[in-house]
Formats: C-alpha cells, sequence, structure tokens
C-alpha cells in the first residue's frame, strides 16, 4: 500500500527521503518481524482500507454522545472484519500476529479509542488467565466471536492501588448455590472499567469472597450486568458512565454498584481457587499473586503501545519538521527547515531512538512473559516476582517517558501541535493515562524497589541471583564500580540499558545490512548518552551516603541520621496504640509531588508582582543565552531570588507561624528546584477531587449522574448497531 507513488509531495520531505542511508523496506522488515509479516499486515490494511466507514465529520467536532456512537458504529464494522479473520487462523503464533496488526490498523480509525479496549485487552486474558478448563470452553469461543461483550471492573471509588483494600464483597450461599454481591459503602462502587458505562453485557468483578463466614481475599468473578435482548442493566444493580475525562472519551468508561445482586457459584473464575457446593473453599494456585495476572500481562503489552503511540508522535513531529520553515538566519536567503535547527533535533532525536529502546525491549519482555507462564504450567513459579519487578519499572518508565517525549513532539510543531487535527493531544491524552492505569507509576516503581532490596540481602549473604541483577554482585565490588564519571556511568548502563544495547544488537547482527545496523547502533548511542547526561544527578547523589564521606566520620554520621529519623522526634509512634490506614497524603513521594504546587504558587505571585514593576529591564535579560537551558535557568534563577527576597520583605509583620510556615515554601521552591526542572500549578481549583469539604467520593458519584449518557437507560447504538451484530444480522 505504501509503495504506490504518491502526488504532490512536499519537495522538502522528498528531499530528505533521499537523503535516507538505507532501505527504508528493509527497516520496515525489521520493525514488522520479517517480509512475511511485513506483507501480511499491507493485506490487512488494504482489506479494512477498502471495507471500513471513514468519518464524515472529523470525530473532535462531534457531542460527547455523537462521538461514543460514532466509535460503536466503527467499532461493529473493524469487529465483524476481525472476527472474520480470527476465525481463518489456526495457529497461536499467526493469531497474536494477527492481533497485533489489527490493534495497529484500528488506531487509523479512532482519535480516542474503542469501546471495546477492554473486552479485548482485559476480559479475554482474563477469561484465559483465570477460568478453568472447562470455564475457558464456555467463555472463550463466546468471548472471541464477541457474542458477549465484557470488561474488568476492579478499581473502585474508595480504592485502584491497593488491591487488598476492595469492599465489594461476595458472599457465598450454599443454599441456593449461590454468591451474592454487594457494595456495602459509596466508596466501594466500581469506578473506570472501560466500555462498562454503556456498551458492556457482561463483566470481570474483583471482589472480596466470603464463604463459610470467612473472607479469602479478593477474587474474579465473570458477571452478566445486562439484558441480553433489551441491554436493559439487571436488576439488583446501578450501572452508569462516570462523565467526562482527559482522554478515553469514547471508551464509556463506567461505575457499578451491586444490591444483593445473585450470580451462580460457576462464576468464580475456578483457575486458582474454587468454592464447592457445600461452601468449602480450596486453593490450587501455587502463588498467592496468580490472580493478579492480567495486570502484568497488560504492564507487558503497554511497553509495545508505548512504542507504537510514540513512533506515531515523532513521524507526525519529523515529517513536519521537515516541511515547516521558520526565521530568516541569512538576509534573501531561504528560511531554512525547522529540522536543521539543533534545539530542534535535541528535542526530536531522543524520541526516535526511544522507540526503538521500547520495541527491542518490548519484544524481549514479551518472550521472558511466554517463558515464565510456560514454566508455570508445569509448577514453577519461581521466576514470578522477577517478572512482576521488570514489568511494574518497564511499564512505569516506558508510560511516563513516552507521554513526556509526545509533549516534546508537540512542542517541537509550534503552535500547529496544539490543534486536535494534528493527533498530538490525542495521542499525549491517550498515553498520560497509561502512566496511572494498569499500576500507578510510583506504585510500580516501589514494588521494584521491593524487589530489589530483597535481592540486595541475597547478595550480601552471597547467594546466587539472576542475571538481570547480578550487577548488585558486581558493584560491591569497589573497582568494578568506582565513584569516576567513567565508573558511575558503567554502572548506569549495565543497570538502564543492558537489555535495549544487547537486544538491539541481536535483532540487528544478522540478516540486515551495513546501513541499518549503523543507524541501529547510532540509535542505541544516542539513547544511552542521553539518559546517562539526563540522569547524572541521580547517579552522583549515590554517593549520598553516611559510610562514605570525605571526612570518613562514619559513626558520627550514623548518629546524626538515625537522630533525625521523623519515627525519633516521639517516645512512642501512634501504630502503638491503633493501626490507622494511611492517606495517600502521608506517602513521602506524593508529598513530593503536590508541595511544590504550593510553593510554586506563592513564587509566582510574588515574582508577578516585582517583574510588573521591572518588565522592561527583565525582558533584556532574559533575550540572553544562546540554548535553551540557559534561559531557562536564568528565568528559574529569577524565580528563586525574587520569591526569596519579596516574601522576606513581606512577611516581617505577619505571626511567627505563618512566617515559619512561608518561609518553609520559600525554602522549598528553592530545594526542589535544583533537583527537579518541572512542576505543576492548579490555580484555579474547580475539582471534585480538591474540594474544600473533601467530600470527594460522594462528589465524582453526583458528576456521574448528571452525565448526559446516563439520562437513558440504553443507548439507541444498541439497537442499530450492537444488538444485530451480536445477533450476527449485520
Ligand atoms: C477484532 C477486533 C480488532 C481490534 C484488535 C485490537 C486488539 C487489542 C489488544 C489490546 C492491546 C493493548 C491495549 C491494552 C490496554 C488495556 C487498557 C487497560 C485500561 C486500564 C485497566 C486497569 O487499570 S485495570 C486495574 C489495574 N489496577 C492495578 O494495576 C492496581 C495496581 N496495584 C497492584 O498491582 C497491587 O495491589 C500492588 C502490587 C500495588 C500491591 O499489591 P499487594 O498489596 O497485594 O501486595 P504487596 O505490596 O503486599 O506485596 C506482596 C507480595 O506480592 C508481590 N506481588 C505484587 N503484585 C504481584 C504480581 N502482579 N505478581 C506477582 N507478585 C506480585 C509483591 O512483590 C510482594 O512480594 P514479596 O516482596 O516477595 O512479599
Ligand atoms: C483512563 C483510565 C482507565 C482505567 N480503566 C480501568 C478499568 O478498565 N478497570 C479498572 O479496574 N480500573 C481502571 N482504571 C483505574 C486505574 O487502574 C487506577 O486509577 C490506577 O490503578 C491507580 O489507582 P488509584 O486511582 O487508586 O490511585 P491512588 O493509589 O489513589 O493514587 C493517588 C496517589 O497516591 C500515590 N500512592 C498510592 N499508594 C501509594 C504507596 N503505597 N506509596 C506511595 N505512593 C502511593 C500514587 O503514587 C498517586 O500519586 C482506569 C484508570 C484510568 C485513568
Amino acid at each position: 500500500m505504501r509503495n504506490k507513488p504518491i502526488a504532490n509531495v512536499n519537495a522538502d520531505l522528498l528531499k530528505e527521503r533521499k537523503n535516507c542511508s538505507f532501505d527504508i523496506e528493509e527497516l520496515t522488515n525489521l520493525i514488522d518481524g520479517g517480509k512475511n509479516q511485513t506483507a501480511r499486515r499491507r493485506e490487512i490494511e488494504n482489506m479494512l482500507l477498502k471495507n471500513m466507514p471513514f468519518d464524515i465529520i472529523p470525530e473532535e467536532c462531534l457531542s460527547a454522545k455523537e462521538k461514543y456512537e460514532n466509535a460503536v458504529r466503527k467499532s461493529v464494522a473493524l469487529n465483524k472484519i476481525g472476527v472474520e479473520l480470527v476465525s481463518q487462523v489456526t495457529k497461536a503464533k499467526e493469531l497474536s500476529d494477527l492481533t497485533l496488526t489489527l490493534r495497529r490498523v484500528s488506531d487509523a480509525y479512532f482519535r480516542e479509542v474503542t469501546p471495546f479496549l477492554l473486552h479485548l485487552g482485559m476480559f479475554i486474558p482474563t477469561i484465559l488467565g483465570q477460568c478453568s478448563d472447562e470455564q475457558v470452553a464456555h467463555w472463550l469461543p463466546l468471548a472471541m466471536q464477541l457474542k458477549i461483550i465484557g470488561t474488568y471492573a476492579q478499581t473502585e471509588l474508595g480504592h485502584g492501588t491497593f488491591i487488598r483494600g476492595l469492599e465489594t464483597t461476595a458472599t457465598y450461599d450454599e443454599r441456593t448455590e449461590e454468591f451474592v454481591l454487594n457494595s456495602p459503602t459509596l466508596s466501594s462502587s466500581k469506578w473506570w472499567a472501560g466500555g462498562l458505562g454503556k456498551t458492556a453485557n457482561h463483566c470481570i468483578v474483583v471482589a472480596q469472597l466470603y464463604t463459610k463466614g470467612e473472607c479469602y481475599g479478593t477474587h474474579p468473578f465473570i458477571v452478566q450486568i445486562r439484558d441480553m435482548d433489551t441491554h436493559m442493566p439487571l436488576k439488583g444493580l446501578k450501572v452508569g458512565e462516570i462523565g467526562p475525562r482527559l482522554g478515553f472519551q469514547t471508551a464509556d468508561n463506567g461505575f457499578l454498584v451491586f444490591d444483593n445482586f445473585r450470580i451462580p457459584r460457576d462464576s468464580l473464575m475456578m483457575k486458582h481457587a474454587k468454592v464447592l457446593k457445600d461452601g468449602t473453599y480450596v486453593k490450587i494456585a501455587r502463588h498467592s499473586k496468580l490472580t493478579y495476572g492480567t495486570m502484568i500481562f497488560v504492564r507487558v503489552l503497554l511497553v509495545s503501545e508505548m512504542a507504537f503511540n510514540l513512533s506515531k508522535a515523532v513521524t507526525i513531529a519529523v515529517r513536519y519538521s521537515a516541511v515547516r520553515r521558520q526565521s530568516e538566519l541569512k538576509p534573501n536567503e531561504p528560511e531554512p527547515q525547522v529540522l536543521d535547527y539543533l534545539t530542534q533535533q535535541h528535542k526530536l532525536f531522543i524520541s526516535i531512538s526511544t522507540v526503538y529502546a521500547f520495541q527491542f525491549t518490548s519484544n524481549w519482555l514479551m518472550k521472558t512473559y511466554h517463558t515464565v507462564q510456560a514454566n508455570m504450567k508445569h509448577g514453577n513459579t519461581d521466576a514470578l516476582p522477577e517478572l512482576h519487578a521488570l514489568s511494574s519499572c518497564l511499564k512505569a518508565i516506558c508510560t511516563s517517558d513516552c507521554s513526556a517525549a509526545i509533549e516534546q513532539c508537540r512542542f517541537a510543531c509550534g503552535g500547529h501541535g496544539y490543534m486536535i487535527s494534528s493527533n498530538l493531544p490525542s495521542l499525549y491524552a491517550f498515553t498520560t493515562a497509561t502512566r496511572t492505569y494498569e499500576g500507578d507509576y510510583t506504585v510500580l516503581l516501589l514494588q521494584t524497589a521491593r524487589f530489589l532490596v530483597k535481592t540486595w540481602e541475597q547478595v550480601e549473604l552471597g547467594n546466587a541471583v539472576t542475571p538481570m541483577v547480578a550487577y548488585l554482585a558486581r558493584h560491591q565490588n569497589r573497582e568494578a564500580w568506582d565513584e569516576s564519571p567513567e565508573g558511575i556511568i558503567r554502572a548506569f548502563e549495565a543497570i538502564a540499558a543492558g537489555v535495549y544495547q544487547t537486544e538491539s544488537v541481536r535483532s540487528v547482527s544478522f540478516g540486515q545490512s551495513d546501513a541499518i545496523k549503523d543507524v541501529m547502533k547510532q540509535l542505541s548511542d544516542l539513547y544511552l548518552l542521553y539518559w546517562s547526561l539526563e540522569r547524572t544527578g541521580d547517579l552522583l547523589t549515590t554517593l549520598k551516603s553516611t559510610l562514605g564521606s570525605y571526612d570518613g566520620r562514619v559513626y558520627e554520621r550514623l548518629m546524626e541520621e538515625a537522630l533525625k529519623s521523623p519515627l525519633n522526634q516521639e517516645p512512642v509512634n501512634e501504630s502503638f496504640h491503633n493501626e490507622p490506614e494511611p492517606q495517600v497524603m502521608d506517602f513521602v513521594s506524593q508529598q513530593h509531588k503536590l508541595f511544590i504546587g504550593i510553593a510554586s504558587y506563592y513564587s509566582y505571585s510574588m515574582t508577578a508582582l516585582w517583574l510588573w514593576d521591572i518588565l522592561t529591564k527583565v525582558t533584556s535579560e532574559l533575550g540572553v543565552g544562546k540554548t535553551d537551558r540557559l534561559p531557562e535557568s536564568h528565568g528559574r534563577a529569577v524565580f528563586m531570588s525574587v520569591f526569596n527576597s519579596e516574601m522576606e520583605k513581606s512577611v516581617s509583620s505577619l505571626s511567627a507561624p505563618l512566617q515559619a510556615v512561608l518561609r518553609q515554601l520559600v525554602e522549598l521552591y528553592l530545594y526542589y528546584w535544583t533537583l527537579e526542572k518541572r512542576g505543576d500549578l492548579l490555580l484555579v481549583l474547580q475539582s471534585t477531587l480538591g474540594s474544600y469539604d473533601g467530600r470527594v467520593y460522594e462528589r465524582l458519584m453526583e458528576e456521574a449522574l448528571k452525565n448526559p449518557p446516563n439520562k437513558e437507560p440504553v443507548n439507541e447504538s444498541f439497537h442499530k448497531y450492537l444488538k444485530p451484530f451480536i445477533q450476527g444480522k449485520l
């Protein structure tokens, strides 16, 4: 499809393509996984192009309701073709290639996401990973042929991260051989599941399992929630759409509340545990966290999702930068392509190398995932903790880096990058959500940290550890890891870049031409160099050590640090008397995210007043500097010094406690910006989360109920598209 010559191509783009040092088709084959896969992808793309309905009005110009209905219309057309193609596949490998191709091509039809994302991304994988063989035989064909539409409802209003804290209950009633589902509190309302609001008729519900008066912790249940003919919510359920959000606008994320809702005993997904007819609980799993399996799978998938989304963003930005000309550098000469500015290349090229870093790592991670799964089938769960730690930190880093890099791509496109039609805002809105869902960034990094600390303990005991973390043992040897720049960078490369380097070298080591190898090597080097420079600060603080100080005052420093510990500020800790559930505000990592916002607010206000008076002088000062780093530091320094001095002037008449708080804010601002480069400021609250009375869950539910899609129990697209599709009449 891409091989056809296209008329009227911009001359600058043609020129750039002619400059390419390698055969583009060869690289395309490498990315697709081989020539045959490229040919198959193109065949499917061509078929979809012929058969898929396109938008008549751009999606972004529709109302929320129209957007949803349009997404259902397109999804149903895509699903029809998808189901047909899937039915022709016989081998597992062909199925995974086909699913990936469909996933990639489907993105061409949605500015937002399909309401079927959770059905495909979590409902089907959970059936495969959590059902007994008999249950798989029953549910899988229905789900694969889209005779039922499902989603995954784990998160509640009150708990997302802390799964053990979920409040929904599933209590076994042995008289009727049913489970009774209940939402005992407002905070136990299921919240967020994609496709739940209007589309799904089935749902995986994660609930606390009670039988014979005992709680056995969270378990997954497969639950019908809407009538298969009328699509009306079943009696005993309150279900609806949660309301507008940053992205995912066509995913109809929903809420679900249970009131003595009865489901058959075999609704419990019984691969890892079952409840017998008489209510006896039987544990089958060899590892207590196997019910968290779908989350690991999706975290693994997300690495490749991020590679794909960033590849789209950086392709947009690089093409546009080749076309865009700006600023007359020499009189009477053409304005340069913005791509030729070094600062522009600095913004963009790291994204290109990041795409490859993510894709190679993702290929490796998926293989590792399948190996661990195969071992677990034979009863060996030894590699699960490391897989969990790896998928956690890779998911956290790639989702965070990807959304930041997409923002850079948007910045690189100037004002036009802010247009929805550029697709960069939608790509950002989609990817920034991935930093939160399927495990919040900080929380997942902490899971990996927990694994590393345990491994470190093993290293200290002299026990063997897996190859991936063997560097911890090597770095006990001071010669291998000294504090010289080379030593530190060596350590950093070993930790952060090891997989990418080895995988990219392995993938391009045969078959590929020298030209491709050169480019891949350059991208790999760029990625390593970029991050060793970006994170030099982090590496240097490794020496922030009571043991390794220059003066050797080891014991004095150990005691000084111990006395600073907050635990030592009170003789008896309150947990001696009771054990409260922590508020997320108590986590230092959360305070790190929030308090700088308060300090910045004061800093900006003070500086704005000062700036007004001396605008002319400062404007000329801010103009200095040839790179963007220098003026950024200059601007930051202005904020710091004005904040410091102006605050000092205005606080003298205030009471001592208030003075102390304001001075702490100045200190925080100064200290924070020596460590960080960015921060957020939320000046106008207008927020369900930030209300003065703290009635967060009540307000979220009130807003959701006001949501127009909830004014009609069944959306008309059910009768028009979904029902004929499910019944095979479309
Ligand atoms: C035909 C049509 C054509 C179209 C084709 C399209 C094709 C589509 C394909 C789809 C492709 C891709 C898209 C996929 C996108 C899907 C969209 C998803 C949307 C979002 C969904 C969600 O968000 S669902 C909800 C997710 N929720 C979370 O992730 C919650 C995060 N919290 C946790 O994971 C855990 O609670 C916790 C890990 C943070 C803590 O758990 P817990 O309190 O129980 O544990 P502890 O901290 O006490 O640790 C105890 C020990 O357990 C270990 N542990 C923890 N988790 C795991 C695990 N998962 N596995 C193994 N071990 C685990 C932990 O390390 C501790 O170990 P020890 O230290 O040894 O004690
Ligand atoms: C677009 C989108 C789609 C989603 N789809 C689904 C879905 O289909 N099904 C579903 O079940 N869920 C879904 N979710 C929910 C999602 O999985 C959760 O929002 C996510 O897991 C984060 O949990 P939380 O909202 O409870 O965040 P919280 O845990 O409340 O996080 C708030 C803050 O507290 C911090 N924090 C929390 N715990 C700790 C800790 N132990 N240590 C340090 N800091 C901590 C976090 O870092 C964060 O800064 C979706 C969410 C989004 C945004």
